[in-house]
């Protein structure tokens, strides 16, 4: 926490993170079909960081810092992850803030509860979303309009925004999405640290006005 306004420790915690998920094959050129159906020549797996504690604690480290300086810890009652991976990030997030914790299930339990929230969220709160990865933002808003009945002034902070056109419609919901580390960002850290061609860099930047 005593680097929480250290913009160069910051930074190197970026570069530390995104050149180990290149090290780890969390980040992976390819041929991938995405939860959207759309095609895309790299993915980004960040449920890796669950099996490697310290980058994850950097991970979390780097979310808390956006969440503090960004959102401010006062300006949200609940954190709500977006399954699978976003709870893996939004759970220890909570624990950490001292925050309570829901997630929104993509389908309703089809036993037991049958519920589609899990965990007890009060009429009226203000929500910080917390996502992986966003691409479409079709996994965020789903979970977003599931809320939106009984939350006020939502926010959004991601790992990694791929750029793809979320920003554009978060804001037709009067949404904010914030992200921890930049796609730019992160292929310019690939380059510089000789992880990929100039080749894939211009493929991937491309990528982002296409999908
Ligand atoms: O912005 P979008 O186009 O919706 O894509 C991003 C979503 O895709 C991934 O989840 P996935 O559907 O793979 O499920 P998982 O988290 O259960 O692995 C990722 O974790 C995001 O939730
Ligand atoms: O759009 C997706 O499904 C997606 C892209 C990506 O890079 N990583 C991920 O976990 N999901």
């Amino acid at each position: 926490m005593s680097n929480l306004r250290d913009l160069d420790y910051q930074e190197q915690l970026r570069e530390e993170i995104v050149t180990f998920l290149y090290d780890v094959g969390a980040i992976r050129l390819g041929n991938f079909t995405l939860s959207s159906g759309n095609h895309s020549s790299f993915y980004i797996d960040l449920r890796m960081l669950q099996s490697y504690p310290l980058y994850f604690r950097k991970t979390i480290s780097l979310l808390k810092t956006v969440i503090l300086l960004g959102v401010g810890i006062d300006n949200f009652d609940y954190i709500c992850s977006i399954p699978t991976s976003g709870t893996i990030f939004g759970s220890s997030l909570a624990y950490e803030l001292f925050k309570p914790h829901i997630y929104v299930r993509k389908d309703p339990k089809t036993y037991g509860t049958q519920k589609k929230i899990e965990g007890n969220l009060v009429p009226g709160s203000r929500v910080l979303f917390i996502e992986d990865v966003v691409t479409t933002g079709n996994s965020l808003l789903s979970a977003v309009k599931s809320i939106a009945d009984c939350t006020t002034h939502n926010r959004v902070v991601a790992i990694i925004d791929r750029k793809q056109g979320a920003t554009e419609k978060f804001q037709e919901y009067n949404v904010f999405v914030d992200s921890v580390i930049s796609i730019v960002r992160a292929i310019e850290i690939l380059r510089n640290n000789n992880r990929i061609s100039h080749e894939d860099y211009n493929t991937i930047k491309r990528e982002m006005t296409k999908i």
